[in-house]
């Protein structure tokens, strides 16, 4: 028996798209990962070669781009269904379009004072708590921290003024998103039994979680490098028992997408989401007078 074709579909998958909506000085962010798979009467591609009824998956992640800036991002049902109803009824070839939307939600960075929240966001879901604890008999270390708590500036975020050599590339920008995930590892000043007995550990995690939010989230930034130093010297600041943190910031870049082919203008609406390579910003902030004690991450 001969072979034959049996059933397939193709589109672009993964197009990461965020849509920040200003509503003045208050920003409304939908961060979506969408994937497009198209099918129908694609026989002759498969079999001949010819692409005339060939959509390209280019022009697929296009219209996702597109879409949310000409249409918003209302809900990921919403836009899903605007899409699919796009590749069917525009491209005769096409009979079904699927697309895979997931959607990370981000929740606003309360401020530390009476300021109204307006563009700081946490991924809502939670980080992780880590804990490394030493003991020799006598003394102890005991390094707390956390991983994977994801935070994002859609304004207050600069970058300019750095070395332009051969090879930089990079374009100067006065209004950017500022995007990371935190890692860090704090380590508590006392070593001795009386020193550890009393302390309340969830009391001082949820202090040091909350100054590195709020200094993400209040410090108009030049660079992720300055944003991580205001982080950790706010930890060392106001949590007096910690003594030392060591931060590690990739820097998960937002570009935004040219619009322009499409004739429409990108007035800082609609970002690509590159996932790699990333920039990896990482320093530590010491109580002035202790003695460095954590290891590199
Ligand atoms: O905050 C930044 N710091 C850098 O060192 C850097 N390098 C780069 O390409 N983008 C950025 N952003």
């Amino acid at each position: 028996m001969p072979a034959m074709l049996g059933q397939n579909q193709y589109g672009k998958a993964e197009s990461r798209v965020v849509r920040i909506t200003r509503n003045g000085a208050v920003h409304h962010i939908k961060d979506l990962n969408v994937s497009v798979a198209l099918s129908g009467d694609l026989t002759a591609t498969h079999l001949t070669g010819s692409n005339a009824d060939v959509l390209t998956t280019d022009a697929t992640k296009n219209t996702v781009f597109a879409f949310a800036k000409e249409h918003g991002i209302a809900s990921a049902e919403q836009f899903g269904m605007r899409l699919a109803r796009h590749f069917v009824t525009s491209q005769e070839a096409i009979t079904t379009a699927r697309i895979r939307i997931e959607e990370y939600v981000w929740e606003r960075i309360p401020p530390s004072d009476t300021r109204e929240a307006r563009h700081s966001f946490v991924r809502a879901n939670r980080e992780t708590r880590t804990a490394q604890i030493t003991y020799d008999g006598e003394r102890w270390q005991i390094i707390s921290g956390l991983t994977g708590l994801t935070v994002l500036n859609s304004t207050d975020s600069e970058f300019h003024g750095y070395v332009k050599d051969r090879y930089t590339t990079l374009q100067e920008t006065r209004d950017r998103i500022l995007a990371t995930e935190v890692n860090a590892r704090w380590r508590h000043g006392a070593t001795d039994d009386a020193g550890v007995a009393g302390a309340d550990w969830d009391d001082v995690y949820a202090r040091a979680r909350d100054c590195l939010l709020q200094a993400f989230a209040e410090t108009y930034s030049y660079s992720l490098q300055q944003t991580l130093y205001a982080m950790g010297t706010r930890v060392v600041d106001r949590c007096p028992g910690i003594d030392e943190i060591r931060l590690s910031l990739p820097n998960k870049h937002h570009f935004l997408v040219d619009l322009e082919p499409f004739g429409l203008k990108n007035d800082n609406e609609v970002y690509f989401v590159a996932d790699r390579p990333y920039g990896l910003i990482e320093a530590t902030v010491l109580r002035e007078g202790a003695e460095a004690g954590l290891a590199v991450l």
